[in-house]
């Protein structure tokens, strides 16, 4: 179960000990959130010092912050590719991961994202890692994912949209702008289903299901894509594997 935030210095942990697999040369995949922006931060520190790196970010967000920290980006095409050497490994949040080993085994590493509705192109870029490390603090811990399934719908789709998750179990609600009337609009134009199911016994199957949806551009499930979790607690991290 998803519960409060963790602390700022939970997060910058789990971000710091993901920045450290950063290697020389290497194309890091730039994740969206608090948590991943430690590591951006992180790795910002290391191009200060002499680390030649090459930055994808995942968002709007993360590519303003990456700049700021005068991290050199390239855009995917630039990267991934006939010979070009692709993307060595990429660092994201999570909103609630599956890393509690009571849970099923195979499980472990599933995650929900979309927290900052970026989920879209934090998958494409998270997919095409050759390893993806997620940074989380120990409130996203999870047995069985049950937080709501961000759904990100061209605007035209949504109501029909809502009626397929409706009929797959979930009840859709529209993600609200919080300082501005009307709702929040991703940076692909697009509108965002927060999807509730309950508790989600089978991850890989509901992806499935959701991304069969006309009109879905993306959800955030994220399955099968984690390599290792980087959980900051208050006094180290605790990194698993999956
Ligand atoms: O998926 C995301 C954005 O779309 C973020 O990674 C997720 O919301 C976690 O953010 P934070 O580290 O701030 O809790």
């Amino acid at each position: 179960m998803k519960t409060t935030g963790g602390t700022d210095d939970q997060k910058r942990r789990a971000g710091e000990s993901a920045a450290e697999a950063v290697t020389d040369g290497a194309v890091v995949g730039l994740g969206t959130g608090s948590t991943a922006a430690f590591a951006i931060r992180a790795i910002g520190r290391m191009v200060d010092s002499g680390l030649d790196v090459r930055g994808v970010p995942t968002s709007f967000a993360s590519r303003e912050l990456a700049r700021e920290q005068s991290i050199p980006l390239v855009d995917l095409e630039e990267v991934v590719g006939g010979d070009e050497p692709g993307i060595d490994l990429a660092i994201d949040g999570a909103d609630q991961v599956v890393i509690d080993e009571g849970g099923a085994e195979e499980d472990v590493g599933a995650m929900i994202k979309g927290g900052g509705a970026a989920h879209a192109r934090e998958k494409v870029v998270d997919a095409a890692a050759d390893r993806l490390l997620v940074v989380a603090d120990p409130s996203k811990e999870a047995t069985t994912l049950d937080s709501a399934v961000p759904v990100e719908v061209l605007p035209d789709a949504r109501a029909t949209v809502a009626r397929e998750i409706r009929a797959a179990g979930g009840e859709p609600t529209l993600r609200r702008a919080q300082r501005k009337d009307g709702p929040v609009v991703t940076d692909n134009g697009n509108l965002v289903l927060d999807c509730s199911f309950g508790a989600i016994d089978d991850p890989a199957s509901l992806a499935r299901t959701i991304a069969t949806v006309p009109g879905v551009l993306e959800h955030g499930l994220f399955v099968g894509l984690a390599d290792e979790v980087h959980v900051g607690t208050d006094d180290g991290v605790r990194v698993i594997e999956s």
